[in-house]
């Protein structure tokens, strides 16, 4: 039967429910729970997910390390929520806004018993959805009839652990001439995931049999569109889009991955960290992020699909050109692109060199 919503379409109604704060069942082989983002969740639907059992937040082990909470699981922690604690609670364990005027003070009792499945699951839920990434899980002995009483979204960990947002396909092209190359096509893909749209910008004709000039941008609204001056995201990009200009051919990829991945709202979170002295991977962490949460296999299956084998990479970052050639798409030559340096983003640079490997 068609009609029913596919694994695919659950998953993007599960990222929406838990955005607006409706709770989502996460189950697998037997063992069931209801699940809300920390982000999203109200005193009332609170009150009324304690009334079916004992809650527990569930954060990742980065935001676990910041509040020195034991993390039990590896790359997360469980944390029973006190009795006499509720929503603000939870939210000030998700949000580090605050962390240094007012600190969580523990112990917290960290849980260890059974598996971490299913709140692993919601925290990459929770992620996908651009959200804190942080989730009430409360186990049920029979949440598939709870998802069927209140019409609940629910979907499976092994459906979650499968959510692949790289699977792309063409929505359209058009001509586009900018003022860096009159010969310009904008191609549009939509991922099978329902989750956001990435962009190509094909310069010229470029030679399918060649490698050719390639970059792939991460979407920045600072940078990009407002001139920003604590990155370098919109000299990037306008010296890419020139740099094909001159050389007649290129293809920039804007791929929407806002904020390395983390969504605009969570990366405006790690600014205002950064303005409490952070840099920008400890703002990440702090948040629970790892430092970049984008898939870079996009570009490549992009690139891919628009016949492309080979390419010159416009980049000063080598994750880029190691997961292009995971992906089978060979990289001939780094180019790189060193432009924008201000006086503001010079530490934000600095950073990226010493911890997260960038080329200088
Ligand atoms: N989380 C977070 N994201 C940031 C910050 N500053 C910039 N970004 C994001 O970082 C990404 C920059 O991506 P890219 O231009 O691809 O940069 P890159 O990984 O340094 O690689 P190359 O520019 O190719 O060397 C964009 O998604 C920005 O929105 C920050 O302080 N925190
Ligand atoms: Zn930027």
């Amino acid at each position: 039967m068609t009609l029913a919503p596919s694994p695919l379409e659950r998953l993007s109604r599960a990222r929406s429910d838990l955005r607006l704060g409706v709770p989502v069942v996460v189950s697998e082989a037997g063992e069931g729970a209801v699940v809300l983002a920390v982000e999203t969740l109200t005193a009332e639907r609170l009150a009324d997910l304690r009334g079916l059992g004992a809650p527990e937040l569930v954060l990742t082990a980065r935001r676990a390390e910041t509040l020195k909470a034991r993390a039990y699981d590896g790359d997360l922690a469980r944390i029973a929520v006190p009795d006499d604690e509720g929503a603000t609670w939870l939210k000030a364990m998700a949000d580090p806004a605050d962390d240094l005027r007012v600190p969580m003070k523990g112990p917290f009792r960290s849980l260890r018993d059974g598996t971490a499945d299913l709140h692993r699951a919601s925290i990459r839920l929770a992620k996908a959805s651009h959200l804190l990434p942080a989730a009430v899980v409360v186990r049920l002995a029979d949440a598939a009839r709870l998802a069927a009483r209140y019409g609940l979204t629910a979907v499976t960990v092994a459906e979650v652990a499968d959510d692949d947002p790289t699977v792309l396909h063409p929505v359209v092209a058009a001509r586009l001439p900018m003022a860096a190359a009159a010969a310009g096509r904008l191609h549009v893909f939509r991922p099978d995931s329902g989750a956001e749209e990435h962009y190509a910008v094909e310069v010229g004709r470029p030679d399918r049999g060649q490698p050719v000039l390639a970059r792939l941008h991460s979407a920045c609204f600072t940078g990009d569109v407002l001139g920003s001056l604590k990155c370098d995201c919109g000299p990037q990009l306008r010296a890419a889009l020139a740099q094909m200009g001159e050389a007649g051919a290129g293809v920039l990829l804007y791929l929407n991955q806002e904020g390395r991945g983390i969504g605009l709202a969570n990366k405006m979170r790690a600014y205002a960290l950064q303005d409490q002295g952070f840099d920008t991977v400890e703002a990440n962490h702090r948040l629970g992020f790892e430092d970049d949460e984008r898939d870079f296999r996009l570009g490549a299956d992009i690139l891919r699909q628009m016949g492309f084998r080979s390419v010159r990479l416009l980049t000063n970052n080598p994750k880029k050109i190691a997961m292009m050639e995971r992906c089978g798409l060979q990289v001939v030559d780094r180019v790189p692109l060193r432009v924008g340096l201000t006086a503001e983003n010079a530490g934000y640079l600095a950073t990226k060199a010493a911890k997260s490997g960038h080329l200088l």
